[in-house]
């Protein structure tokens, strides 16, 4: 685990080809306000968040310290205030709602707390359904059935999220987030319901396909224990992002 001061250095150049290597996630002095008047609870307060492709970082904090805020204005679902937020070098910001659900779409993959199955559908047609429904000028998507292989769930595609262990289930939706090859992958503690050794294999996975992927990578977490598989780590507290020195 390496910690990097904030903000981030500027990207650096593509080994081959000298080109610079464009951030996949840029969040620069965000600001998001829940409620108004006396009951305002400054959720983001000058956030300022660089992630490269391949890199893994990991955002701890208390409750209530806006960590789910900056997972949900990083991956477009929430309009910040004021600052910007910049996917594979679109401004979200900037999108109308209809454009921002293309660029989530396009761009974004999400893994929920516990996978976030659809209790009807087999692991391959979880992973299935997001090809169907990706927007015109999309990727093409990867193949089912040898991503399921990959998270090692090959003897398990055609099981139902009730017949999938906890783990196997979060390593679905890991798979399922991923198929449409994001540029960004965004994770909401996703070893809340596993034990020790099921949370360091599913941290590794993310860690493992995130830089092999060159996709960048957000995981927030309240487990301290597997921090070791993400290159940064940053702590929010009270609407505030700070490295973790
Ligand atoms: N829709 C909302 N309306 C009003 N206040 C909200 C809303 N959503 C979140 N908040 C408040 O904003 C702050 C940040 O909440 P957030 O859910 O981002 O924290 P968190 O760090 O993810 O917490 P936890 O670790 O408990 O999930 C909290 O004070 C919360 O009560």
């Amino acid at each position: 685990m390496t910690v990097r001061p904030e903000p981030a250095p500027p990207a650096p150049s593509a080994h081959d080809t000298g080109a610079p290597v464009r951030a996949g996630l840029v969040l620069a002095g965000v600001h998001l306000s829940h409620g108004d008047g006396a009951e305002t609870v400054r959720a983001l307060d000058d956030v300022h968040l660089t992630v490269m492709p391949g890199e893994l970082v990991a955002v701890v904090g208390p409750s209530g310290a806006g960590k789910s805020t900056l997972l949900a204005v990083a991956g477009g679902l929430a309009r910040p205030d004021g600052g910007t937020v910049t996917v594979a070098g679109h401004d979200m910001t900037a999108a109308g709602r209809r454009a921002r659900a293309a660029l989530r779409r396009r761009h974004i993959g999400f893994v929920f707390q516990s996978g976030n199955l659809i209790p009807a559908l087999t692991a391959a047609d979880q992973l299935r359904l997001p090809l169907r429904f990706r927007p015109r000028r999309a990727r093409p998507g990867r193949d089912p059935l040898e991503l399921l292989a990959g998270v090692g769930m090959a003897d398990r595609s055609d099981r139902y999220p009730h017949q999938l262990s906890g783990g196997e289930r979060q390593r679905v939706g890991i798979a399922r987030a991923l198929v449409t090859e994001p540029d960004v992958l965004l994770v909401d503690e996703p070893t809340a319901a596993l034990d020790r050794a099921r949370s360091h294999d599913i941290v590794r996975l993310l860690a493992r396909e995130a830089a092999q992927r060159s996709v960048a990578a957000v995981m927030v977490t309240h487990d301290h224990d597997v921090l070791e598989h993400c290159d940064t780590v940053y702590e929010m507290v009270d609407g505030r992002l700070a490295a973790v020195p």
